[in-house]
């Protein structure tokens, strides 16, 4: 009989130090179970994945509401993380709406009624000054990635304070998920600096402090001191800013000194080009005559916006032509330089001078005022593109853009039903959270989803293997142009913008090669061993190093490893293990 191997434990309980090292899985051989001193804790038949899977389909078909799925999914996540991501490969469609948009925006809003485990790290205000020791208390050692909030403006939901921690989690889920990222080399982080929402603080449940959100500058400070833990305690780990009410400041003093990036100006810039540019492909209109309303002109619009005129500059317009492309709502209406009110600085780029005096309250005011061929809604107001709205869309143009790009589903600008009824079938459209198929003339509609979920796992990987010292605004915006160019004949064929969503690994490695080539071109690549491969070779080495948690059991071993250690810490899919 073959030596019988040192097990390793199923489910690396990445955010739940308590569990036992030892987790009773089904699909153990008996002389594992005997090994690992677990034999008798489980049922006495040895299952194989399709059998565990085929249950907990079953479990989780039985839960009736969605946050009982959410919370039956992280049970599972957090007690044999292996099943759990090969059901999520295996059923991407069908669960990633229920870890991630639009369910854990409800996970959020009740994260301190449904708390069961920490799920991630919490880091306080009052920790300052000793946020490393804090850091150093997690129990994995060999971190590469983090995803990191405030809570200050989780998805359209507004602030949540540290009920926020859904988000990183769900995002590394996704990365885990989406590029394989192995799920003990991630980090979920929430900040408690506070809150403004009144309800949380007189909530008796609310578990983060029940203060007031602090200054902007308390803020920085508390962050100049995180970036240096992290990066002491994980030399070189890549920090995704992900739903900060104001990322503008952090995103500006860290993008050169550190390998971070921002989520919702970057990736979500890079995702809607990546849409954009097929999108347009689909109208005859040139793209010097695009005419683009910005519903909402915060960190997602200003970042959506300031990649496409990237794309109509590299296309030959100037960049005023382009930046004139452009008209921006918010709350007081079309931003004009003369509308009389101070504008933040992240709107002054995209105000308008053209106006001649008039101010523009209302938005069918200024469809009316610009009669638009591009319709973008980052403004958490759901149903604002109306019925009307959309029927001027539509008679404006033969084919009309129109992206509801709002999280939630619930905050979606329109649903795909509402954009199909209002258009006869016509709009080009992509949304933040998944609809259903629509039913329009006897044919079924396919929405595209517009959420940049298809970019940041493979800007993280990228990042990761090449070991990339910054992330650069070219790298984002070749992670654009390279989801862009994922899409296949099939998938065009049938209207979408984008992928289908069961490819989304494949998509993560295409991205992640194109970052990976950006960074080396740039020379900012630390991994040099890559440099020289093909790209077949080197889209072979990113799937090389992508966990795949129907290969691996949790029956091997991983190699000891310490700082940036993705490559060395994954093992080849393939490679013998030591079972
Ligand atoms: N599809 C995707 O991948 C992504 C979607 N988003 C979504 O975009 C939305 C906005 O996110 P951020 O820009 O980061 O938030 P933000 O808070 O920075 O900006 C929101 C903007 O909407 C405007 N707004 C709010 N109410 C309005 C109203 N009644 N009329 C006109 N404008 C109004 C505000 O003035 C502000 O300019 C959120 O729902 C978020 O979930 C954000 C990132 C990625
Ligand atoms: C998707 C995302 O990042 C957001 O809605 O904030
Ligand atoms: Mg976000």
């Amino acid at each position: 009989m073959a030596p019988i191997p040192e097990p390793f434990p199923p489910a690396v309980p990445q955010s739940s130090p308590s569990l036992p090292p030892k987790v009773p899985d089904t699909s153990y051989p008996i002389e594992v179970r005997k090994k690992l001193g677990i034999y008798g804790l489980t049922p006495p038949n040895v299952e194989n994945h399709a059998l565990q899977s085929q249950r907990c389909l079953k479990q989780l078909a039985s839960k009736t509401t969605p946050i009982e799925k959410y919370i039956y999914l992280s049970n599972l996540r957090n007690t044999n993380t292996h099943l759990f991501y090969r059901l999520v490969l295996e059923n991407f469609t069908t669960i990633a709406p229920l870890i991630y948009t639009p369910v854990v925006g409800e996970a959020c809003l009740k994260w301190s009624e449904i708390y069961q485990r920490p799920e991630g790290l919490y880091v306080s205000y009052k920790d300052r000054g000793s946020i490393i020791d804090v850091l150093r208390n997690w129990p994995q050692p060999n971190v590469e990635i983090t995803v990191v909030t405030d809570g200050s403006r989780i998805l359209g939901l507004g602030d949540l304070g540290i009920n926020g921690m859904g988000i990183p989690v769900g995002k590394l889920a996704l990365y885990t998920g989406c590029a394989g990222i192995r799920p003990e080399s991630t980090l979920p982080l929430t900040l408690d600096l506070g809150t403004n929402n009144e309800l949380l603080l007189k909530d008796p449940l609310y578990m983060g402090a029940k203060m007031r959100k602090v200054s902007e500058k308390e803020e920085i400070e508390f962050l100049d001191e995180l970036m240096v833990a992290l990066n002491t305690v994980w030399p070189g780990i890549v920090v995704q800013f992900e739903d900060f009410k104001n990322p503008f400041p952090a995103l500006e003093k860290y993008q050169h000194k550190y390998t971070c990036f921002n989520d919702d100006i970057q990736g979500t810039g890079a995702v809607i080009l990546g849409g954009i540019i097929n999108a347009l492909k689909s109208t005859d209109i040139p793209i010097k005559d695009h005419r683009a309303v910005f519903m909402g002109a915060g960190s997602a619009g200003v970042g959506v916006a300031k990649q496409i005129v990237e794309y109509f500059i590299k296309e030959g317009l100037t960049e005023d032509e382009a930046r004139r492309c452009f008209w921006f709502v918010d709350t007081k209406g079309l931003i004009t330089n003369d509308r009389g009110d101070k504008l933040a600085q992240h709107k002054i780029y995209f105000s308008r001078d053209d106006n001649k005096g008039q101010q523009f309250k209302t938005l069918p005011e200024i469809v009316e005022h610009v009669k638009p061929t591009i319709l973008m809604g980052l403004s958490t107001m759901r149903g604002i593109f109306d019925k009307s709205i959309l029927q001027k869309m539509a008679k404006l143009n033969e084919r009309p853009i129109v992206f509801p790009l709002s999280n939630p589903s619930s905050n979606a600008e329109c649903t795909f039903e509402e954009a199909m009824k209002h258009t006869d079938g016509k709009a080009i459209f992509a949304s933040g959270s998944p609809f259903p198929p629509y039913l329009h003339d006897g044919q079924v509609m396919q929405p595209s989803q517009g959420n940049n979920m298809y970019v940041f796992p493979g800007i993280g990987l990228g990042a990761i293997l090449c070991k990339a010292v910054h992330i650069t605004q070219e790298m984002i915006y070749t992670s654009a142009v390279a989801l862009s160019t994922a899409i296949n004949t099939n998938e065009i064929n049938a209207g979408r913008l984008y992928p289908e969503l069961d490819r989304i690994r494949e998509v993560s490695v295409i991205v992640a090669r194109e970052v990976i080539r950006e960074a080396q071109q740039q020379g900012l690549d630390r991994e040099k061993s890559i440099r020289n491969l093909s790209d077949s070779e080197l889209d072979a080495f990113i799937r090389s190093r992508m966990y795949d948690p129907r290969k691996d059991t949790g029956l091997h071993q991983t190699e000891p490893s310490n700082t940036r250690s993705t490559s060395s810490k994954i093992r080849v899919p393939g490679s013998p293990s030591k079972l």
